[in-house]
């Protein structure tokens, strides 16, 4: 079986123009292959390099060396070194994310929000908007906020269309910062359901979960990221 995600050598650092312009790195010659089926929890203190890792992996920051290969319409692809057309395909068919805050955009429901994504791989308008209310109502948003912009939500509220979002369109993988950080237990158990199901679909998912108890439950493995201080 071709690996979901295979990072070679990745190499990451940032420059600090407020500072005079120096640089430090955050990561260097990472490595991580993940399989379809498998979700792999980043671990490692505050500061190690989580969130960077998975912001390379969402392709939103560029990177100093290394590739990131997906498998992505039949074939490896390299995201470090694709185009923003690319990027952008991949992320449409393949590559899904839950951020751990919504991007609200005024005046879309929270309907809209979580069928946009399924309505992008060409799922017809009513069918999308049907899965993304069955997904909302799971999650236990009530249905009189469906059809609201989720800008007055609660956080919780906000988090669960976040949630919905991204595990509406099934993309082969999927990218978890933090899904559970502002949920009581009876959503926190629904996202366990969620990512136990996508696993047995072949999704391959990597996760930052502070919430031991959650990451205990649906990693297969742990992959720490050390800070480089300490790795050297
Ligand atoms: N855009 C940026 N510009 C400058 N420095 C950054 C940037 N993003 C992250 N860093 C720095 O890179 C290091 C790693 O940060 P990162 O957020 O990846 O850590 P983390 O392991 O996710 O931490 P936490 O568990 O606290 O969320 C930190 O020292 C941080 O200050």
């Amino acid at each position: 079986m071709r690996p979901a995600i295979r990072i070679e050598g990745l190499a990451k650092g940032f420059t600090l123009h407020l500072q005079g312009g120096i640089g430090f790195q955050v990561l260097r010659d990472e490595a991580l292959t993940v399989m379809p089926g498998e979700c792999v929890a980043l671990t490692g203190p505050s500061g190690a390099g989580k969130s960077t890792l998975m912001r390379c992996l969402q392709g939103n920051y560029g990177t100093d060396a290394g590739q990131i290969w997906l498998a992505h319409r039949g074939a490896e692809v390299d995201l470090a070194a694709a185009d923003a057309r690319l990027v952008r395909e991949i992320r449409r068919e393949t590559l899904g994310y839950v951020s751990q805050f919504l991007r609200v955009i005024p005046r879309v429901s929270a309907r809209d929000v979580v069928a946009e994504p399924l309505q992008a791989q060409g799922m017809p308008r009513a069918e999308a908007e049907a899965r993304a209310s069955a997904l909302l109502t799971r999650l236990n948003l009530p249905p009189r906020l469906h059809g609201l912009p989720p800008a007055t939500f609660s956080g919780g509220e906000q988090q669960r269309v976040n949630l919905a979002r991204g595990f509406a369109p099934h993309t082969p993988i999927l990218l978890l910062d933090e899904p559970t950080a502002s949920l009581d237990a009876a959503n926190r158990e629904v996202v366990i359901a969620l990512i136990a199901e996508a696993k047995a679909r072949g999704t391959a998912l990597v996760g930052i979960f502070h919430d031991i108890e959650v990451r205990d439950r649906v990693a297969d493995r742990t992959h720490d990221i050390l800070p480089l201080e300490d790795a050297a």
